[in-house]
């Protein structure tokens, strides 16, 4: 699904050079569900940004689906975006005078998704993500994780091959933490998604098929999760 090569990115701040990539490489396949895992400042964000097309490397390659989309222009990374990538953020960032259906709808109204076809489709992804009940809250009327559930249906309501998401339970306590890792697992493996996820939390990230640990612009260890095992670590674990 994506393959990363040699990836570079290179700041320059004054005089100095900041290496944020330092020679990348990985392959992510379909379905999978990986977390980029690393201390503040090694280079998550950018890897990131990257592969979701919102930033250029200086030097190497990133393919996905057979496009390298390093070479795109500025209107095709657009496209791109808006067809094949989902985002979920830690500040969940919806609409507050919308209710829950209405928010998971929105985008799909910019795509030109008749009314009655994003309606249905919204109040799909909001049963999935549990949240019938509050249908029609208001996001502000909901809790932290009931609105990054909302922030999760919104992202998979627009059918992206690839959903990033960018440190997801920040604001979420260590129960409601549990609840959204779990039920991004499940989505991923029922619906066949690919999901990046970016985290500084080696707890989170053991939530994950595979974790690429980052220090310094440079991929040090590939770890692969064996979910059957890990529900018991982690039940023995502090968050
Ligand atoms: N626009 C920029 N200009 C200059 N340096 C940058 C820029 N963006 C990032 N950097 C530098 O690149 C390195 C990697 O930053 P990045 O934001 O990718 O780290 P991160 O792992 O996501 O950190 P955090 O967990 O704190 O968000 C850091 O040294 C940072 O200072």
């Amino acid at each position: 699904m994506i393959e990363v090569k040699n990836l570079y990115k290179v700041y320059k701040v004054g005089d100095t050079k900041v290496y944020a990539l330092n020679g990348v490489d990985f392959t992510i396949y379909k379905g999978e569900f990986c977390a980029i895992v690393g201390p503040s400042g090694s280079g998550k964000s950018t890897l990131l940004n990257m592969m979701a097309g919102l930033e250029k490397p200086s030097k190497g390659e990133i393919v996905i689906g057979g496009n390298h989309i390093e070479k795109l222009s500025e209107n095709k990374l657009v496209a791109f975006r808006r067809k094949h990538v989902g985002f979920i953020f830690q500040s969940y960032n919806l609409i507050k005078t919308m209710n829950a259906t209405e928010n998971v709808a929105l985008p799909l109204s910019f795509r030109g998704v008749p009314k009655k076809i994003r309606n249905e489709k919204a109040l799909k992804y909001i049963k999935l993500v549990g949240l019938e009940k509050q249908k029609k809250h208001m996001a502000n009327e909901m809790s932290g994780g009931q609105q990054q559930r909302v922030g999760i249906a919104r992202a998979l309501a627009m059918d992206p091959k690839i959903i990033f998401a960018d440190e997801p339970t920040g604001n979420l306590d260590s129960k409601t933490t549990k609840e959204i890792l779990g039920l991004m697992q499940k989505i991923v493996r029922e619906q066949n998604q690919t999901l990046i996820m970016v985290t500084h939390d080696n707890y989170i990230a053991k939530f994950a098929d595979r974790q690429f640990h980052i220090v310094d612009g440079k991929i040090f260890k590939i770890e692969e999760q064996h979910h059957e095992d890990t529900e018991e670590e982690i039940r023995d674990e502090e968050v």
